[in-house]
């Protein structure tokens, strides 16, 4: 991918993705604006159901029926991607950006070899690559992704590895051609919390060495914390705060990023204490208030939020944060 220097390797704008429902259109992502740079990791985070996949999808163009994406730019190296016809975007996904997903399974063919599979990914998007040339880089890739004993495994079937080295198989496939960008849904969420640490410390080293940008879709604030550098809190499908890592964390300044971090398990607490709630559900996506989506939920909540929908505010350098009263409280003191 050519890019342009001091542009983001990914840039989002305005991007918007409804599912039309019998009941009415739902709309999954709304309003949402997110960059991305080489060598970056940018997290984004919410509670199940708050668009973070739908959003994942738009980006890579593989949103199913009856989604679509609406509105919106998703600029990637300088080019607008969202008007390419569907030849276009195959031969961006996999050589210009990957996704790795949920569960690997779903990315694998049970029936074929793993290493075929990679090579099939090189041979499909290289041109003049030799069958030989694909498997040596295939053995590269099984050892650059931690497979142990990559001669013996590259010709072993999915079902024959482990949920973590499955999981490897499916980065390998993703980084055959050095995407500039990897989008990562939920990547460790089957996983054993041992296996998970080690898969996101490999996409870590993988992104320093071949220069990616990331984006790590997560529920975790605690693989944020480690794994990333900025972060997009989300709610009900849009954006509500977004900052540095380490600023959010320690100074969140939206009530349901502050509500999202209380509720994280801490490892000293008794066992016999109950886990603490945000108290409430997620609003139905057809009966979004007009509002502020989190106000039915908010503990701060003033009258007003439940009528008027708050724009993201600037709120210091690379910060920003949709919330009526903490946007006031800033701009007092
Ligand atoms: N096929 C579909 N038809 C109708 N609505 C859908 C469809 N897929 C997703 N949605 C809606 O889009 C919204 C966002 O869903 P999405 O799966 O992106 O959330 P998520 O944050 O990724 O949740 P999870 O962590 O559970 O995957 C939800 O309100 C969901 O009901």
């Amino acid at each position: 991918m050519s890019g342009v220097p001091g542009e983001p390797v990914l840039r989002v704008e305005g991007l918007r993705t409804v599912f039309e429902t019998p009941r009415g259109t739902v709309t999954a992502v709304a309003d949402m604006d997110l960059s991305v740079h080489a060598g970056e990791t940018v997290a984004v985070v919410g509670e199940s159901g708050s668009g973070k996949s739908a959003f994942a999808y738009s980006i890579i163009r593989l949103v199913q029926s009856p989604g679509r994406v609406a509105a919106g730019r998703v600029v990637l190296g300088g080019r607008d991607i969202l008007p390419l016809d569907e030849d276009a975007m195959r031969d961006i996904r996999g050589r210009e950006m990957a996704m790795v997903f949920q569960e690997p399974s779903t990315s694998l063919n049970p029936l074929m070899p793993v290493g075929a599979q990679i090579a099939e990914s090189i041979l499909l998007h290289e041109k003049g690559v030799t069958k030989a040339q694909a498997r040596t880089r295939t053995l590269d890739l099984l050892r650059l992704v931690g497979i142990p004993a990559p001669e013996r495994r590259v010709d072993e079937y999915p079902h024959q590895l482990s949920g973590g080295m499955r999981q490897r198989i499916v980065i390998a496939m993703a980084l055959a051609c050095r995407p500039a960008l990897l989008l990562a849904d939920e990547p460790t969420t089957a996983l054993d919390v041992t296996v998970q640490a080690q898969v996101l410390d490999l996409i870590d080293g993988l992104k320093a060495e071949l220069g990616m940008g990331v984006v790590l879709i997560t529920h975790d604030l605690g693989l944020v914390a480690d794994h990333a550098q900025r972060v997009a809190v989300v709610y009900a499908g849009r954006k509500v705060e977004e900052g540095p890592v380490e600023q959010v964390l320690a100074d969140p300044t939206h009530p349901y990023t502050r509500a999202l971090l209380a509720c994280r398990p801490d490892p000293w607490q008794d066992v016999s204490e109950p886990l603490v709630e945000i108290p409430g559900v997620v609003p139905p996506p057809l009966a979004l208030p007009p509002g502020c989506a989190f106000a039915p939920r908010c503990v701060r909540a003033e009258p007003a939020c439940s009528e008027i929908r708050p724009t993201l505010d600037a709120i210091g350098p690379g910060r920003q944060v949709a919330c009526l009263v903490a946007s006031r409280e800033r701009a007092a003191a």
